[in-house]
């Protein structure tokens, strides 16, 4: 296995502290992991799976990785083996099989961070009411993966549920003003558009471009499966049980996630208390940028970078207040993310492989 990574002076073997594994790596998700993992100075990728591709080279398959790995794809028949060989194991699996894996490598002593939904609820029995599986591994130690939140949890974390791409936005949205109970947490509602890679590599009739490009519509309303995910997060925030709708939509774009987030202020909340809320919560938070009252941001300000952009406007005739985030949902929304998360599970700079500028235009 040979990581050209290692052919560069800046990064000498000896000097990589992790030895770390990405199952699922030719989905988008896992891709994403090694254009990221390729240049942490303090990771080294040992193993990659596929099960459709054992035995062929990544690089084959996503040629924009080409010259960076010229690793091979194997199995993750033997788990054990691949958990033995690393520090941390990715998971970019779809939902129901992470948890098998975490099952398999519970005695061991690698640390585990799954990109999907296995490990993202507190109570496993919501887990199984919205993704209608049984959940096999109620008792694993987990933290929710969304670090500007679970910062602390995630540090000593064996297992790390990374948070989902629309939860991401919309939580880090919602979370000053549901701390500091400047909102009726059950009046939120959130409309958030996402581009196509978030629905996987696979192809689908819904994804096939003619039905896709100059197109818009919503999915799953009243049902998605981000909405106890997003309710979780604000309960624990706030104190207090949350119910919210949650409406996503599906746009001709390959990269990026808008979130609009609506709320009712609680009576006498002016708008410079919720300034006040998101400037204590977020000024010394790298990854997010506020753009203030009455910004803007835009997918294309955050592509392929690991930044969160929140802006917020107050509608005083309704005494609602709306927040935008945008993120780039498989960096911030996945595998950045979970670099982020793997940093600080090992004491690392939380920057560290993850300060990029985005791309523009
Ligand atoms: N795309 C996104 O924006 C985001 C994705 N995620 C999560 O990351 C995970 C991966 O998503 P994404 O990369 O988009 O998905 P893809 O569909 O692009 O990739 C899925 C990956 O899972 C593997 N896989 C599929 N079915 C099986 C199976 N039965 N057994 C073993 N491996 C299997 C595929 O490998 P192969 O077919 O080669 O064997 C592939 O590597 C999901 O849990 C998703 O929810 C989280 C946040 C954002
Ligand atoms: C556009 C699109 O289809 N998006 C996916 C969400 C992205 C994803 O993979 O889900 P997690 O973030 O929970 O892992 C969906 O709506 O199901």
């Amino acid at each position: 296995m040979y990581n050209y990574k290692h052919q560069f002076e800046t990064y000498p073997e000896e000097e990589i502290a992790m030895k770390v594994s990405v199952l699922g790596a030719t989905g988008y998700a896992g891709a994403e992991l090694l254009r990221i993992l390729y240049n942490h100075p303090q990771a080294e990728v040992v193993h990659i799976t596929s099960e459709s591709h054992t035995g062929e080279k990544i690089a084959d398959l996503y040629p924009h990785l080409r010259g960076c790995y010229d690793m091979v794809l194997e199995s993750m028949k033997d788990i054990e083996a691949i958990g033995k060989d690393s520090d941390f194991v990715f998971i970019g699996l779809p939902h129901g099989h992470a948890m098998k894996v975490g099952k398999a490598l519970e005695d061991l002593p690698v640390r585990i961070i799954d990109l999907g939904a296995d490990y993202r609820f507190h109570d496993t029995s919501v887990y199984e009411a919205w993704y209608h599986v049984p959940h096999t591994h109620p008792d694993a130690k987990r933290v929710y993966g969304l670090a500007e939140l679970y910062r602390e949890e995630i540090r000593d974390a064996k297992i790390i549920g990374n948070a989902g791409c629309f939860t991401t936005a919309s939580i880090l949205a919602l979370a000053p003003l549901a701390r500091q109970h400047l909102i009726d947490v059950n009046t939120i509602i959130v409309d958030a558009k996402s581009g196509v890679s978030g629905a996987g590599r696979s192809p689908k009739q819904a994804n096939h471009f003619p039905e896709l490009y100059d197109n818009f519509r919503a999915y799953n309303v009243a049902h998605h499966r981000h909405t106890p995910e997003i309710e979780q997060a604000v309960t624990d925030l706030s104190g207090e049980a949350t119910v919210i709708n949650f409406t996503p939509h599906l746009v001709p774009m390959s990269r990026g996630i808008l979130s609009t987030c609506y709320a009712t202020l609680k009576e006498g909340v002016t708008p410079e208390l919720v300034d006040a809320a998101f400037e204590k919560a977020y000024s010394k938070e790298f990854f997010i940028r506020l753009l203030g009252r009455g910004g803007y941001p835009s997918t294309k300000e955050v592509r392929g970078s690991n930044f969160c952009d929140i802006a917020w406007h107050i509608d005083e005739r309704t005494h609602r207040v709306i927040v935008l985030s945008a993120i780039d949902n498989l960096v911030k929304g996945a595998a950045g993310q979970a670099v982020q998360n793997f940093n600080i599970a090992c004491g690392f700079d939380e920057k560290m492989g993850l300060d990029f500028v985005p791309m523009y235009p």
